[in-house]
C-alpha cells in the first residue's frame, strides 16, 4: 500500500531541507528559518466558548448518525465519545510514540522518509508550501511499519505491536463512520452506490497513520506547529494528547480550538469526503500552535479509497457537480502541485482545468 502511495508522490520528490527536522532537543531559542510573522496569529485566535464549540457526539447515542452528519455540514469535524476504542490501545500507542520521538536525532533519521517517498521520519509533507519551518516532526506509516526495524533493529516489536493494535482498531471505528456518513448523505439508495463504495470495509483501501510530535517551543507565539492544510483523505481519527493546539478554521468566526477531552477523539473529513459530498459538508482547514511548557503528541489515522479509485460528487439530486472525477492518485498529484489550491483545481466552475 505504501508503494501505490509513492506512485504519486513520485512525481513531486522533496529537497532533503524539507525532510530532515530541526534536532529540537538542542535548540534554547527560535531560529529565524521558525519565525512566522505574529500576525498569522493572536488576533484571529478565538477563546473558547461555549457558542463555538465544536460538537461532542456519543457513537452510542441511537441519533449518533444525523448528529455528524450535521456537524460534517456545519463544521467538518466533530469529537466522538465511546467510540469503542480501548484505552490501553490508546495509551500504548502514545507511550510508544514518546518513545520514538525522545530517541536522539541521529537514530530517527535512520528512518528518514525518502524524496519521493510516503512513509518515514521526517517534516510534515506540506512544508515546501510554507516560508518558514513548522515546529514539528512527524513519523508516518501504513501496515507494519518497516521503518521501525531500521530505528530499533532489534527491539522493534513492542512498537509496532501497539502500532498494529491501533491501526485495527482505527480502521473498524473509520468503516463504521464511513457507513454512516454515506447513510446520512442518501448513497445507500443511490443506484450506483454499491459498487462505487466497495472499498468502504475492504481491504482495497488506504490507512495511514501519521504520528505528531510539537515540542514545547521558546516562543510560540511566533511559531507554527503545523501549518493551516485540509487532509487528503476520505476522514481522518484523531487522539491527541492533553495540550491544547489543534484549530479549525470557521469562515465568519477565525480559529476556533479543538480542546482535549479525556478518551475523545477527533473526526474530520478530508477533501475525498468534501468532493464525494459535492461540498455539501465543510472543508476542515486545520493548524496546530504550538506551547512554551508543555510538549504535544497527536496520532492521526488517514481513512480513505485505494488509489485507482474514481473520487467525483456522489451527491448530485438536482445540483450541478461542484468537482471534476477524477483517480485518487490525480488528485494525490495535483495536491502535491497545489495544496490548498487543489479543490479548485478540479472545481467546475474554475478555469484551471
Ligand atoms: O496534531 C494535530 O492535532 C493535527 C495533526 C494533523 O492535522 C495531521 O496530521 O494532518
Ligand atoms: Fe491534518
Amino acid at each position: 500500500m505504501a508503494t501505490t502511495l509513492s506512485e504519486a508522490y513520485r512525481n513531486h520528490p522533496l529537497h532533503l531541507h524539507h525532510i530532515i527536522p530541526l534536532d529540537f532537543s538542542s535548540i534554547r531559542t527560535l531560529p529565524e528559518s521558525h519565525a512566522w510573522s505574529e500576525s498569522n496569529d493572536s488576533d484571529n485566535i478565538i477563546s473558547y466558548n461555549e457558542s463555538l464549540s465544536i460538537p461532542i457526539i456519543d457513537l452510542m447515542d441511537p441519533y449518533a448518525m444525523e448528529q455528524i452528519g450535521l456537524a460534517c455540514e456545519e463544521w467538518g469535524v466533530f469529537q466522538l465519545k465511546n467510540h469503542g476504542i480501548p484505552l490501553s490501545v490508546i495509551e500504548e500507542v502514545e507511550v510508544e510514540s514518546k518513545k520514538l520521538f525522545s530517541l536522539p536525532a541521529e537514530q530517527k533519521l535512520k528512518a528518514l522518509r525518502s524524496p519521493g517517498g510516503a512513509t518515514g521520519y521526517g517534516r510534515a509533507r506540506i512544508s515546501p508550501f510554507f516560508p518558514k519551518y513548522m515546529w514539528h516532526e512527524g513519523f508516518t506509516f501504513m501496515g507494519s511499519s518497516g521503518d521501525a526495524k531500521k530505528i530499533w533493529p532489534k527491539d522493534y516489536e513492542k512498537f509496532c505491536d501497539a502500532m498494529e493494535n491501533y491501526q485495527k482498531q482505527m480502521k473498524i471505528l473509520a468503516e463504521k463512520l464511513s457507513h454512516m456518513i454515506l447513510n446520512f448523505l442518501g448513497i445507500k439508495n443511490c443506484s450506483s452506490s454499491s459498487e462505487e463504495n466497495k472499498w468502504v470495509g475492504s481491504t482495497n483501501h488506504i490507512g495511514a497513520i501519521q504520528l505528531n510530535f510539537y515540542p514545547c517551543c521558546p516562543e510560540p507565539n511566533r511559531a507554527m506547529g503545523l501549518a493551516p492544510h485540509t487532509d487528503t483523505s476520505f476522514l481522518t481519527i484523531l487522539h491527541q494528547t492533553l495540550t491544547n493546539g489543534l484549530q479549525i478554521f470557521k469562515d465568519g468566526s477565525g480559529w476556533v480550538p479543538i480542546n482535549p477531552n479525556p478518551n475523545t477523539l477527533v473526526v474530520n473529513i478530508g477533501d475525498i469526503l468534501y468532493i464525494m459530498s459535492n461540498a455539501r459538508f465543510h472543508c476542515a482547514l486545520h493548524r496546530v500552535v504550538v506551547n512554551k511548557t508543555k510538549q504535544r503528541y497527536s496520532m492521526a489515522y488517514f481513512y480513505g479509497p485505494p488509489i485507482d479509485y474514481v473520487i467525483s460528487p456522489l451527491v448530485i439530486n438536482s445540483h450541478v457537480p461542484r468537482f471534476h472525477a477524477l483517480t485518487v492518485k490525480d488528485y494525490i498529484n495535483i495536491k502535491a502541485k497545489n495544496l490548498g489550491g487543489a479543490l479548485s483545481f478540479i472545481s467546475t466552475t474554475s478555469k484551471n482545468i
